[in-house]
């Protein structure tokens, strides 16, 4: 029943924010008389970073206090809530100095891409140009008409619907687009991979549960850990796959397992990213230094008197996850709402 989810909310709102224990009731009578929940903005803010705090597969929370909200829930148009993207993605760039936002937009706002920012990928008869990952989204943008470039790193338009409207494409300008070129600190031959990456990654496509409401909207990015971008995106055999070639470039034997060729280019692909990243002065923190600032996280959240969540799986990079130190020990994964969750995609 809605108006008992809105109490409990409010009352963990009143209680962490040292408010008065009548400001539940009062505001229970004014959503009871209004005939509809409105929250303000402070009362948006505080959840908004609660549902971070409260996601169990993020290892970036020591941060969660720090997060702008950009309140748009006012916005009717595609065309204002595209400028609201820009204004966004300006704000949280920051000309490389990324700051972590929230922008919360009306529940009958869709954004149909997975990332603000993300690789098209096109399907040809016999190979994948740019990002596997993005083949799905990349044909549903060519159906509303949208017309790619056919390279490896085409940025995606913006894909906004309104209600039941048809989806509105609109293309991001490039001034608003900081990417980082890849080099090595030593291996010269790397910069002729011709390998970039986008600066800030912002999530688009998940919801979150505000005492009983369901908010579709909410983008959100932080900054990168490097091992999502040098493991994973350029890694993945069913992503850029980068690894065999750059093992070839480095000399090493491919033709087996044994001679651990994967590993030693998996190493410097990523000592790559997080060299390129550092050197333009765009914000990026590697697997170590993250893990370690979960670490002070726990404590921080155990000194304020709350349990500690996390999904063991998920918190451990992707790259020597051994030498992380909650790789030795298990992980509650108990769920707190309100937290940041997966939806169904507007176009499935
Ligand atoms: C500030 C720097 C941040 C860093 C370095 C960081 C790092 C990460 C990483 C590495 C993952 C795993 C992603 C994957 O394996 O694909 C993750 C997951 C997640 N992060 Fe953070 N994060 C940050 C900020 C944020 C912010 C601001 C929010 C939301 C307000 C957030 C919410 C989440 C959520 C919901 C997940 C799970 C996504 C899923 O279930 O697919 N993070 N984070
Ligand atoms: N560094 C980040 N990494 C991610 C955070 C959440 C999700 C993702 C991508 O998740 C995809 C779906 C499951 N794995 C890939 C990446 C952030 C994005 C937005 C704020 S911080």
């Amino acid at each position: 029943m809605l108006l008992e989810q809105v109490r409990i909310f409010l009352e963990q709102y009143t209680a962490e924010n040292k408010l008065a224990q009548s400001y539940v009731e009062e505001r229970l009578q004014q959503f009871t008389a209004a005939g509809a929940v409105d929250y303000t903005i402070e009362e948006m803010d505080y959840a908004l970073k609660l549902a971070w705090r409260n996601s169990n597969k993020c290892i970036g929370r020591l941060f969660w206090k720090s997060l702008h909200t950009f309140d748009r829930r006012h916005l009717k148009t595609a065309q204002e809530i595209y400028e609201a993207l820009l204004a966004h993605i300006d704000y949280a760039t920051n000309g490389g100095k990324i700051r972590s936002t929230i922008s919360v937009f009306d529940p009958s706002v869709r954004i149909w891409n997975h990332q603000l920012i993300r690789y098209a990928g096109y399907k040809t008869a016999n190979e994948i140009i740019g990002d596997p990952a993005s083949v799905e989204f990349t044909q549903k943008c060519q159906e509303l008409g949208w017309q790619g470039a056919g390279g490896r790193f085409d940025v995606l338009p913006l894909v906004i619907q309104v209600g039941d409207a048809a989806p509105v494409v609109f293309d991001i300008p490039k001034t608003h687009i900081l990417e980082v070129e890849l080099r090595h600190p030593t291996l010269e031959w790397f910069r002729e991979l011709g390998l970039k990456w986008y600066a800030v990654p912002m999530i688009s496509d998940m919801k979150v549960e505000i005492g009983g409401l369901d908010f579709v909207s909410v983008p959100f990015n932080g900054w990168y850990m490097g091992t999502e971008i040098g493991a994973r995106n350029l890694a993945d055999s069913e992503r850029y796959n980068m690894l065999p070639i750059i093992a070839e470039k480095m000399g090493l034997d491919t033709s087996k397992n044994m001679t651990l060729w994967q590993d030693y280019a998996l190493v410097e692909l990523n000592r790559a990213v997080l060299y390129s990243y550092k050197e333009d002065g765009v914000s990026i923190v590697d697997h170590h230094t993250a893990v370690e600032q979960f670490l002070l996280f726990e404590k921080q959240e155990q000194q304020a008197g709350r349990e500690v969540t996390g999904n063991w799986a998920w918190l451990l990079p992707p790259m020597s996850p051994a030498t992380a130190a909650i790789y030795h020990r298990p992980m509650d994964n108990t769920k707190h709402k309100p937290f940041y969750r997966y939806q169904q995609a507007p176009y499935q």
